[in-house]
């Protein structure tokens, strides 16, 4: 164990990516439990067959990558295969109690185990149910895989996310598999690398092509959209997250589309527009008369979705009463409608859910079941606010330009001018793609006023932009220089204070990142470092060729505070640091 240790300290402290540092925890992993497994009862009997590690720290996946035993390199997870993905009561026992489990796939059996060594402590745990998903069982199944160990990736006083190990042994069906041994040394492995998991950059996803129903895709974005591919695929609960009007029902639509039931109904129930005494109603339908007011029968959203997927978008405003009915249809695939004596009906349907709050609060608060959470928290994907993907500014905002033009000249050309799309990047969005759109609907409002009516040919200049900006209040505009960096400012002393009563403090010296983060951002807009350090007064860096590794530098101490902060993901300027020198 202590050579397996070294040697993975090694190779985490020379990984530059997640993906390289989740093959570096896998590799030794794989090959500890395929030692004990040849040296085992089961010896000659079963194989090892594969690792996978899912990062999903807050309340989104962030990276998910596959090993095969004996293969050289993790790789992502990729549309089109069987993916290995947990069931949601495994993750509810690591992320509640950052214990290890163990399953028994062909028995649907989860085994919590506690404490170091991975001593079996269940009786200790008032725990949650201990059933696996059926589709869970059915897809790991398909992969050859009978039994399962799920370690979590730990941080102080946090789950980040989890590692875990498939293997294929019919004679152990029924008969533990992974002894407390093995689950403590995974467990050791798991404990050293998840600071590297978490802190290391995603390597850049290969570019995805954008479609009809995603037709912008921006750097920040594509590594979650080829997760919710894969995801789209399966028939567990998606739980979409992301501030209003970034997108979530669009890409509900998108990944019904690469689902096995595109083709079927796609039906959609904002639990906004219902009230809570009509709630169960209008997901399971009620027979005429089943209630005063039920003067016509009403099939339900479940029912008429059949077949295909429903989407229910701001679930953290289910009742707890509809709350209960949901979590049965998840769970046993059955409902009765409101009023129907006839008896129960089958929910041939797959779940899409979406939120704007934070479940997690939401359930610490009692609003929402736990239970319910940890089911249809399987395969979270949360959307980035607008603000946090202006790259994709432009090409938003000529896309719902071009829309908009076509529905009054089908051949006709828009075009956004290079200062307005400046402007646009340059406004803050707290409505994001929503208002996005509504702005640009203005601007070309305006645009056509302008020119005195229809026409084929349209520009949309800054003037337009910024007049329709000038619309929302001036909430759309940015204020002065000072004042956004003084707000910033608060942002860090507000968190150094809440750091202070935990007792933690938050160096004033991470503040030296900002010129990074000026300069990186200058870098973006100018699509070139060399432009952005000329821009800042900094000719000379460019002219002694220092330039790289001097804005390397810089971005290591954005790296620095981002990763102090307890952000996730990248770092914000990552993918313009030289390849070589990362
Ligand atoms: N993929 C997309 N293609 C075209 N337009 C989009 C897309 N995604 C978002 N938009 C634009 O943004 C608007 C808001 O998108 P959507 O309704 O999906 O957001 P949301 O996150 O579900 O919002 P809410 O939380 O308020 O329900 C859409 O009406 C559309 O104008």
């Amino acid at each position: 164990m202590q050579d397996l240790l070294a040697t993975l300290c090694a190779s985490l402290l020379a990984a530059r990516t997640f993906e390289g540092a989740a093959g570096a925890t896998l590799a030794p992993m794989l090959g500890r439990a395929a030692e004990a497994l040849g040296a085992g009862r089961h010896a000659g009997r079963g194989r090892i067959l594969r690792g996978m590690v899912h990062l999903r720290p807050g309340d989104g996946y962030r990276g998910l990558v596959v090993m095969e035993f004996g293969a050289a390199a993790a790789r992502p997870i990729e549309a089109g295969t069987p993916a290995h993905l947990p069931s949601a009561s495994a993750w509810r026992w690591v992320a509640t109690y950052g214990c290890a489990v163990t399953i028994d796939v062909t028995l649907g059996k989860v085994e919590p185990h506690l404490g170091e060594g991975g001593v079996v402590v269940r009786e200790k745990l008032a725990g949650p149910d201990v059933t696996f998903g059926r589709e869970s069982a059915a897809r790991l199944l398909e992969r050859a895989a009978t039994h399962l160990a799920v370690v979590p990736l730990r941080l102080p006083g946090s789950v980040i996310g989890m590692i875990s190990l498939e293997a294929d042994c019919q004679a152990a069906i029924g008969r533990p598999f992974w002894g407390p041994e093995m689950l403590g040394a995974l467990q050791l492995l798991a404990d050293v690398a998840a600071p590297h998991l978490a802190a290391l950059p995603m390597a850049p996803p290969p570019a995805a092509p954008a479609d009809e129903l995603l037709p912008v895709l921006g750097a920040k974005m594509a590594g979650l959209v080829q997760m919710a591919r894969v995801f789209a695929e399966q028939e567990e609960t998606i739980l979409l997250g992301g501030p209003t009007g970034a997108g979530k029902s669009r890409i509900a639509r998108w990944c019904h589309a690469r689902s096995r039931r595109k083709g079927k109904r796609f039906e959609a129930l904002d639990l906004m527009t219902v009230p809570d005494e009509l709630q169960m109603g209008e997901l399971f339908g009620w027979k005429k008369g089943a209630f005063s007011g039920a003067v016509t029968e009403n099939p339900g959203a479940v029912a008429r979705a059949d077949g295909g997927t429903l989407f229910i978008d701001e679930i953290d405003k289910l009742s707890l009463k509809a709350q209960a009915g949901l979590l049965q249809v998840l769970e046993e695939r059955r409902y009765r409608a409101l009023g129907d004596g006839s008896g129960e009906r089958r929910a041939d349907v797959r779940f899409l859910v979406g939120t704007n709050a934070d479940l997690g609060a939401a359930v610490l608060a009692g609003k929402f079941r736990e239970d319910l959470y940890y089911r249809i928290n399987v395969l979270p994907v949360k959307l980035l606010p607008l603000d946090e993907r202006a790259d994709e500014i432009p090409q938003w905002a000529h896309y719902m330009l071009q829309r908009r033009h076509a529905e009054s000249a089908a051949e006709g050309r828009a075009r956004v001018a290079p200062l307005a799309e400046r402007a646009l990047i340059a406004a803050r969005w707290p409505g994001n793609l929503r208002q996005l759109d509504n702005i640009i609907r203005r601007a070309y409002a305006l645009a056509l006023v302008e020119h005195g009516g229809a026409t084929s040919e349209i520009t949309l200049e800054a003037r337009h932009v910024e007049r329709a900006l000038g619309y929302e209040g001036g909430g759309g505009a940015k204020d002065s220089a000072f004042a956004s960096i003084r707000r910033a400012a608060e942002a860090v002393v507000d968190e150094a204070e809440r750091r202070e009563a935990a007792g933690e403090v938050l160096d004033l010296d991470l503040a030296e990142a900002f010129r990074g983060v000026v300069l990186g951002t200058a870098a973006r807009r100018r699509s070139s470092k060399e432009a952005a350090f000329r821009l800042l007064g900094k000719a000379g860096v460019v002219q002694n060729r220092n330039h790289q590794k001097a804005f390397r530098r810089e971005i290591e101490k954005v790296n620095a505070l981002v990763r102090a902060l307890g952000q996730d993901g990248a770092g914000p300027f990552d993918d313009l640091v030289e390849k070589d020198e990362t």
